[in-house]
């Protein structure tokens, strides 16, 4: 058991403090592998189905590593949908052309009509065989719009002028592949250049057929533009409800941190890479990686002398007080209740008891409030264990658990260690 003089915790806080700055470089074995793990969240960020979700639908950018993995996914499934029926439609297009096109026509666009079924079936095997692997799935994406879009452009460089206005039924492929960007959760950026290009092809086709700044021409031009702004409607609407639904299936919503299934979901993350990266970097072991349980003492107390809201306040204020507390590759959950966990990637048993001492001081020395300002007097009791990278995730919680109660059991605001096998400390 754990539980030091103030003078000895506040200089092991600074101490850990100095040690765990999130300003300070990660160390040596937190490689790119450790991008992989998402980041902690925002406290108390709020995505809207809205306007104010323009940021988060514009680009990428600010989108978490874990939601990258998820939309990726998302994205496979509309490529995987989508390049089955242009892959259908491939064939039966050389069914039409054969009956509406002149028959010297046709050996400008059946070799391209082939060529084009086979990229599609291309794309469609890199993004089946691909589940996990988002620059490959998004390439794919992109060639599914790409290749029926140069298949048109080839032809148009191909035929001999006289030929072009016999080309039926080709003009609406820039239209139907501005139509298809709804169905995929592009960003706006991504849709945007996709739409420049294809209004650039209904241009180039324009020239080509004489109908450029001509009224029929300007007509079609601004059909394409009002598609691709009712496309790019449609992927803001899409992606800003995907962003939220994820955020809900993944987040506690009173603290913003990660919800129970999420933190499954990441020791195993966690775990995985631990496996991976065995023995690399000099280490002869695996990466050490921690488990904090942590529970606010007589948190009913608190609930029941100030009321519910003033415990909810409580709450979101440990909440915050954890995530400053911790490194971005940490990951901070509600596991219920007035129940939180903390992995702490890259920290062995000992360090993860300076960071539990270090946490539980500060929620000591804290100054928590209700909603008039008045200082709430909250401690915290915490069980710490070692992640081992071949058991059930669950073991670890129940070991971090089993320490939290003996922590309880020995007093409240307290740190204890779980009673690991022998060795493994
Ligand atoms: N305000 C608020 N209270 C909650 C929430 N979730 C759980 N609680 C309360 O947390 C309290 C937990 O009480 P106990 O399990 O008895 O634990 P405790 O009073 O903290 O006592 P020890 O853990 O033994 O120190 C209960 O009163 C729950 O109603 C929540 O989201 N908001």
């Amino acid at each position: 058991m754990l539980r030091s003089s103030t003078s000895r915790s506040a200089a092991a806080a600074q101490g850990s403090i100095m040690l765990f700055s999130k300003t300070q470089k990660p160390r040596e074995y937190q490689n790119r592998r450790l991008d992989a793990l998402a980041e902690p969240p925002e406290v108390g960020h709020e995505l809207f189905v809205g306007l104010s979700a323009l940021r988060d639908t514009l680009s990428s950018r600010h989108h978490s590593r874990d939601f990258v993995f998820a939309h990726a996914r998302y994205l496979r499934s509309r490529v995987l949908a989508l390049g089955l029926i242009f892959a259908l439609l491939s064939p039966l297009w050389i069914v039409v052309d054969s009956l509406v096109l002149p028959a010297e026509l046709l050996r400008y666009t059946l070799v391209g009509r082939v060529v084009l079924m086979l990229g599609l079936v291309g794309v469609l095997l890199l993004a089946y065989l691909n589940q996990e692997r988002i620059r490959r799935i998004r390439f794919s994406a992109g060639m599914l719009l790409a290749l029926p879009a140069s298949f048109y452009l080839l032809v148009l460089l191909m035929l001999p002028s006289e030929h072009v206005p016999n080309l039926v039924g080709y003009g609406f492929i820039p239209f139907l592949l501005v139509a298809a960007l709804s169905v995929f959760p592009f960003t706006l950026l991504e849709s945007l250049l996709a739409g420049l290009a294809m209004l650039a092809l209904l241009a180039f086709a324009q020239m080509i057929d004489g109908s450029w700044m001509t009224g029929r021409g300007m007509e079609s031009l601004w059909l394409l533009a009002s598609l691709l702004l009712v496309s790019l409607a449609a992927n803001h609407f899409q992606l800003s409800l995907l962003l939220r639904l994820y955020r809900q299936a993944t987040h506690d919503p009173l603290t913003g941190l990660f919800n129970r299934g999420a933190l499954e979901v990441h020791l195993a993350k966690v775990q995985a890479w631990q496996r991976e990266t065995e023995g690399e970097a000099g280490l002869t072991g695996s990466v050490p990686c921690s488990v904090l349980m942590l529970d606010l003492d007589h948190f009913k107390g608190i609930n029941d002398s100030y009321g519910h809201s003033v415990g909810d306040r409580v709450l979101c204020q440990f909440a915050e007080l954890l995530v400053s507390q911790t490194r971005r590759h940490d990951c901070v959950a509600r596991y219920g209740g007035e129940e939180f966990v903390i992995i702490l990637v890259g920290s062995g048993q000992a360090r993860a008891m300076e960071v539990a001492e270090r946490i539980r001081y500060a929620v000591e020395k804290s100054e928590f409030t209700d909603h008039d300002g008045r200082v709430i007097a909250v401690t915290a009791s915490i069980g710490v264990t070692r992640l081992q990278q071949d058991e059930p995730p669950q073991a670890s919680l129940r070991r971090a658990d089993e320490a939290l109660y003996r922590a309880k059991k020995e007093g409240r605001n307290q740190v204890a260690p779980a009673l690991e096998p022998p060795g493994d400390i």
